[in-house]
């Protein structure tokens, strides 16, 4: 083991049999203890990539290996080191959950006194379901479940393929709970979501694939900063009927009779400069609010510019 990476991938590339490139050299590192996103618009290639790492899809070029080991050369280490919940909710609907995830450690050749189903059953407020049939489990802790099945084995990498996709507000929270504290506890987090607020809020990085490519592998916060369009509202002392003008507004709306909610680039011009044409035109400013752009315009923005 001599990367640092928890994931590391190298100019990975896929064409499938009927000849779909789904994904076309993608480079990038999954830092070790992050919760790192991967995002991108439906057919982007994320399951692909996500099935790559999971021995599930052969690659055609490039290479990957999880916590230091190659994919091709050391399949078995590699395989131990991550464990994967993916989007589709798999599991014999006649065991019950202690028996589901007794079954999964003794796939992956976990010892009895090493095996820690309740603990795992407990993590996943699953603990009083323990004996029941795993078919008279909600969506909600099946899909738990599936996140505790795939911990069996304690591998160093967790791989979430898009688990809130059809999950209730609260049971989302208490998945994001239970993944942050296993972040907290030493695993790295890897996980594809089409919510871009979730990945804003959880992740420490994020990666975007575009028909097969990387087009964005950021810190969160670089890429939130990335928005180059910028609102400030402002409330001047005086009733207004029409919008001042000004070369520097992207565009101007009047909210309220005192209230100008003003659109500019923030490549362009700054804060100041847009204050500074509102006085210009002989008003006074009372108060000032700025809304910071959010992951969607970046997203947006970044794929419109690689489709372009
Ligand atoms: N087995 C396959 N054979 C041929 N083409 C495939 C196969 N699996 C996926 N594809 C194609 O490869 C591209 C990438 O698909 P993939 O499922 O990896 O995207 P995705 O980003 O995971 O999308 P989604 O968010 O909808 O799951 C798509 O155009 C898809 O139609």
């Amino acid at each position: 083991m001599t990367t640092e990476a928890a994931i590391s991938i190298q100019s990975l590339s896929k064409t499938y049999a009927g000849g779909k490139q789904a994904l076309d050299a993608v480079t990038f590192d999954v830092p070790r203890g992050q919760i790192f996103g991967l995002l991108g618009p439906n057919g982007a290639g994320k399951s692909t990539l996500i099935n790559i790492l999971a021995g599930l899809v052969n690659k055609t070029g490039g290479t990957a290996s999880i916590w230091g080991f190659d994919i091709a050369e050391h399949p078995r280490n590699a395989k131990a080191s991550i464990g994967i919940v993916n989007q589709e909710i798999l599991f014999d609907p006649f065991f019950t959950p202690f028996e589901t995830l007794e079954i999964q450690a003794g796939l992956y050749g976990v010892a009895k006194p090493q095996r820690r189903t309740m603990e795992l059953l407990r993590a996943v407020h699953l603990e009083d379901k323990a004996n029941a049939y795993a078919r008279t489990l909600s969506g909600g802790m099946k899909r738990r479940l599936m996140v505790a099945k795939a911990m069996v084995h304690a591998p160093p990498v967790l791989v979430l393929d898009e688990p809130t996709a059809g999950v209730d507000i609260e049971l989302r929270q208490q998945l994001w709970t239970y993944v942050r504290s296993l972040n907290a506890a030493g695993v790295t987090v890897v996980l594809t979501t089409h919510y871009l607020e979730e990945a804003e809020e959880l992740c420490d990085r994020i990666a975007i694939i575009n028909h097969g490519k990387l087009i964005a592998n950021e810190p969160t916060r670089d890429l939130v900063g990335m928005a180059q369009e910028k609102i400030v509202a402002v409330t001047v002392d005086r009733d207004l009927t029409v919008a001042p003008v000004a070369a520097c507004f992207e565009k101007i709306v009047l909210k309220g009779d005192r209230v100008l909610e003003i659109t500019y680039h923030k490549g362009r011009v700054n804060a100041g400069e847009v204050l500074a044409a509102v006085q210009a035109d002989g008003l006074g400013i009372v108060d000032v609010t700025t809304k910071e752009a959010d992951l969607e315009d970046v997203f947006l923005n970044l794929t419109r510019a690689a489709n372009a």
